[in-house]
């Protein structure tokens, strides 16, 4: 990328990844065969789906983060998901500027992403499940949202379609599951995802000279509801530990993938769960690809606690807001380099 270091990139000390990480007592595995239960599902849980449902409530209680197999998704579309974005970012860079995302149209390609004001070292490449996705200008401007899809390489755009269909099949599945860890009907959150903005990212972190004083993702929480990852075999997805703040490093398994709640499932479920701190670490040998859904509902939504989740004792933690203001707040913070910064669902927290 550069030759001499540049500042851009350096993370503030108290941020930098240690040279030593943990593997250890990592994120729950959580075998999801039981899942065609749900079809079936209509009085109590079955047996099958009672043990699933309790995973699941356990791993988005302590962690937020959980890894999963037998998912559903096949692995030859995951496969094709793999080999268009490896060719994409073999391309030469003047030919995956082609598409580089611009003032106007956020999709596609991007290389100088910051978080919280230090710069990731990554590319990215982005595009939206259902389009025209709305960006939300206001009631009285509407911007629709388009993918820029390149030439090359051959088939990307039929892969990656093919890939989204896959995932957000399983994404509406693991929200059934979240629903009823929530003891509420199993379709009771879908309606929020009609018209949904949900985002498909193609992350590529390049080799970095210095790995000790940048990250590929800085530290931060999914805005969304639920996000599915991705991953190759290298490693450097690192979760914050909530029992003891330690950065826990996740072991990449083949044929899985990273599952983990927002901060809007954080906000519906009152706080009965949380969105987890991650960042990614890079390496001076292997480049890394990884994958991440963003899970999202529509621009309209507005989020607040679940009715059915407060009452007189247990009263909402949060004021409501909107979904659409807030991912562009959340842009716009990102596509400048500002001094302030990003907005966050505790700003919406009630004062006790
Ligand atoms: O690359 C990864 O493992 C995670 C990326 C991530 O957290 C994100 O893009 O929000
Ligand atoms: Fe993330």
């Amino acid at each position: 990328m550069v030759l001499e270091f540049d500042p851009a990139f350096i993370q503030a000390p108290e941020h930098r990844p240690k040279p030593a990480v943990t593997e250890a007592g990592g994120i729950p595995l959580i075998d999801l065969s039981p899942l065609h239960l749900l079809e079936q599902h209509g009085g109590p849980l079955v047996a099958g789906l009672e043990v699933l449902v309790a995973q699941v409530e356990a791993a988005c209680r302590d962690w937020g983060f959980f890894q999963v197999i037998n998912h559903g998704v096949p692995l030859a579309v995951v496969e094709r998901a793999w080999a268009a974005s490896r060719g994409f970012f073999a391309l030469p860079p003047e030919e995956r500027r082609r598409v580089r995302r611009n003032e106007v149209n956020p999709l596609g390609y991007y290389e100088a992403e910051n978080t919280k004001n230090v710069r990731d070292w990554k590319e990215v490449f982005d595009y939206v499940v259902h389009e025209p996705a709305d960006a939300g200008g206001g009631v009285d401007r509407l911007i629709e949202l388009r993918n820029q899809w390149p030439q090359f390489p051959h088939g990307f755009r039929e892969a990656l379609v093919e890939y989204a269909q896959a995932t957000e099949e399983l994404a509406f599945k693991l929200l059934e599951l979240i629903s009823l860890t929530l003891s509420l009907p199993p379709k009771r959150l879908h309606g929020f995802f009609k018209d949904q903005t949900s985002l498909i990212r193609l992350n590529h972190y390049p080799p970095c000279p210095s790995p000790h004083l940048a990250l590929g993702v800085g530290r931060h929480k999914d805005p969304g509801a639920l996000t599915i990852l991705a991953q190759d075999d290298v490693g450097g997805l690192d979760v914050r530990r909530r029992s003891d703040g330690e950065w826990i490093r996740v072991k990449p398994i083949p044929n899985s993938f990273i599952i983990n709640v927002g901060d809007i499932v954080q906000v519906w479920s009152n706080d009965k769960y949380e969105s987890t701190e991650h960042r990614v670490s890079v390496n001076s040998e292997r480049e890394r690809f990884s994958i991440p859904f963003f899970f999202n509902p529509a621009h309209d939504v507005m989020v607040k606690p679940l009715a059915e989740l407060v009452d007189e004792k247990n009263p909402a933690n949060y004021e409501e807001y909107n979904w659409g203001e807030f991912l562009k707040t959340r842009a716009d913070g990102n596509f400048k380099k500002l001094d302030v910064e990003n907005i966050q669902i505790y700003h919406f927290k009630k004062a006790k």
